[in-house]
């Protein structure tokens, strides 16, 4: 009871489901901080048998996820996703330990050296050329009336964008469109794993026994979904192993992630078992780890130029007078661009990406002010209060790019938006440049405005919207490009017939 009675505080907890019934189906982030005001910022709860801990700051996330890296460095088991849907060697969910140690260090060789950010540039400039040529397309097509949504098409061409960039880094593959083979493969395993991850899927997470029940019996039809999924995600990591594998044979394979570990673990073309589910898993993972999240950062960046014509005229009068209109922007302006550093700033800020980071797992029982923080917590790190913390961020809702230039700027979101301590992010610098290169050359480029309606001429208003889930998608909105000039239109094409 002593032990009990050290618990953080936290909402109260029945028999059995301990607090699920205070859980929110969705949006857990906003429960969690609306829970600040009554508890704190630590917050104690159970979810079924497992103890569960909402950290609510920035300062406790840092004492505890930085600073005590040893013992919060853990991810929960994933019997759903790991061990039944078969993402077994997922770098990001792996326990804490020599496995996940090897493939952090392979994502530290090939995301975190200078020399290999510096050899993913020629890839990143050509990559955004195609960006800008396809909202080029999108403009051209409203032009001659035909019928096309064009903020349709613009998220369609990022995600194609980042696609092309992670699928390029780690199989050598190049993607022209969103129904390439590999990405077609990867959406329809990781949509399909959403779709069977259901809360009473999830249950098998709690009650693992639950894996075994015979799947004609009353509830347990989600058994053959997963089953389903389950061959989904085999094909998706196989399929472009195997094919780069060929190439290899062939000798036509293009230097990437996957071969420089083949190169490392194969010896005379044999691998052992071990080595090689570890080597196409870790692989695979950088579509699924760098492309969703990239691509919610640039879509969140086009809705808040949406909403702040002001910032993005700003921004464009800052790229006018240090780029010129004779260029696009490249990553080596970074530095002489400080308006338009922090308009990002604030969109990371304003909408973070991943809200809840990814789940930590305690691996030791801690003591933290006093509070008993038992071993097998799960840790919920909430950005989303960090962002609306108005000590942090005084008038945290408002979009304000500015509240980075005072004389006293508030933190830089980059420091939380990427994870904290041994698990953050390792391909922040990558993910980061991409998003800056492809948001600045649109910017240069175009003029991203609310679409107006053809009828009235009157700007169509709407109230932006945010999905559910680990990554807060943008939900699509009606907007309109149109691009600056004929000389920059010219541009593009010029550059996309070179890329
Ligand atoms: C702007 C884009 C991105 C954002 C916002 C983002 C965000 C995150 C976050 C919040 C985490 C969890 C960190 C934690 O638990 O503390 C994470 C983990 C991870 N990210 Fe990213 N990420 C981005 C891009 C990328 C890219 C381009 C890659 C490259 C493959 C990548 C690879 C990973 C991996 C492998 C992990 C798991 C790390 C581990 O568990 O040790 N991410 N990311």
């Amino acid at each position: 009871s002593t032990r009990k009675s050290s618990l953080p505080p936290g909402p109260g907890r029945l028999p059995i489901i301990g607090s699920v019934h205070r859980l929110p189906f969705g949006y857990q982030q906003h429960a969690f901080l609306d829970w600040k005001k009554t508890y704190g910022d630590i917050i104690y709860l159970e979810i079924f048998n497992k103890p569960a801990v909402v950290l609510n700051s920035a300062k406790v996330m840092q004492e505890l996820l930085d600073k005590r890296g040893s013992k919060y460095s853990g991810r929960p088991r994933s019997v759903l996703i790991s061990e039944m849907i078969g993402m077994t060697n997922n770098v990001t969910i792996l326990p804490y330990g020599d496995q996940w140690r090897r493939q952090r260090r392979w994502f530290q060789t090939a995301f975190q050296s200078a020399s290999a950010l510096e050899s993913y540039v020629p890839l990143q400039r050509c990559e955004s050329v195609r960006l800008l040529s396809g909202i080029l397309d999108a403009w051209q097509s409203t032009q001659d009336k035909a019928s096309r949504d064009v903020g349709k098409e613009v998220f369609s061409g990022v995600k194609r964008y980042v696609g092309a960039l992670m699928m390029q880094i780690a199989y050598g593959h190049s993607v022209a469109s969103l129904d390439d083979e590999f990405v077609v493969l990867s959406e329809r395993a990781l949509a399909g794993t959403l779709e069977a991850a259901t809360s009473v899927a999830s249950l098998v997470d709690f009650f693992p026994f639950l894996r075994y029940l015979p799947p004609w019996l009353p509830g347990a039809g989600f058994l053959t979904k997963v089953a389903e999924v389950h061959e989904l995600v085999r094909v998706m990591i196989d399929v472009p192993y195997e094919r780069v594998q060929a190439s290899i044979a062939k000798g036509a394979a293009r230097p990437c992630f996957l071969t420089s570990l083949l190169d490392e673990y194969a010896k005379d073309g044999k691998m052992s078992a071990y080595d090689e589910a570890d080597v196409k898993g870790a692989a695979n993972i950088v579509y699924g780890a760098g492309t969703d999240t990239t691509a919610t950062v640039l879509t969140a960046f086009l809705l808040a130029i949406v909403l702040h014509p002001e910032a993005l005229k700003k921004a464009q009068a800052e790229i006018d007078s240090v780029v010129g209109t004779e260029r696009l922007p490249e990553l080596g302006d970074r530095q002489s661009l400080p308006y338009f550093d922090v308009l990002l700033k604030e969109v990371y800020r304003w909408h973070p990406p991943v809200p809840l980071v990814i789940p930590r797992l305690v691996t030791e029982e801690d003591t933290y002010r006093s509070y008993t923080i038992p071993a097998g917590s799960v840790v919920m790190p909430n950005i989303w209060a960090i962002t609306r913390d108005p000590e942090c961020y005084p008038d945290a809702d408002a979009f304000r790019p500015e509240r980075f230039l005072s004389s006293t700027p508030e933190p830089d979101p980059r420091g939380f938006a990427f994870g904290f301590g041994r698990r953050s992010c390792p391909g922040q610098a990558f993910g980061d440049s991409s998003v800056w290169l492809a948001a600045a050359r649109i910017v240069a480029a175009f003029d991203v405005t609310k679409a107006h309606d053809p009828a009235t001429g009157a700007e169509v208003s709407f109230q932006p919207k945010f999905a559910s889930g680990m990554i807060s998608h943008v939900m699509p909105f009606p907007f309109e490009v149109q691009p600056r000039s004929e000389r920059v239109g010219r541009l593009i094409r010029e550059l996309e017939t070179e890329a």
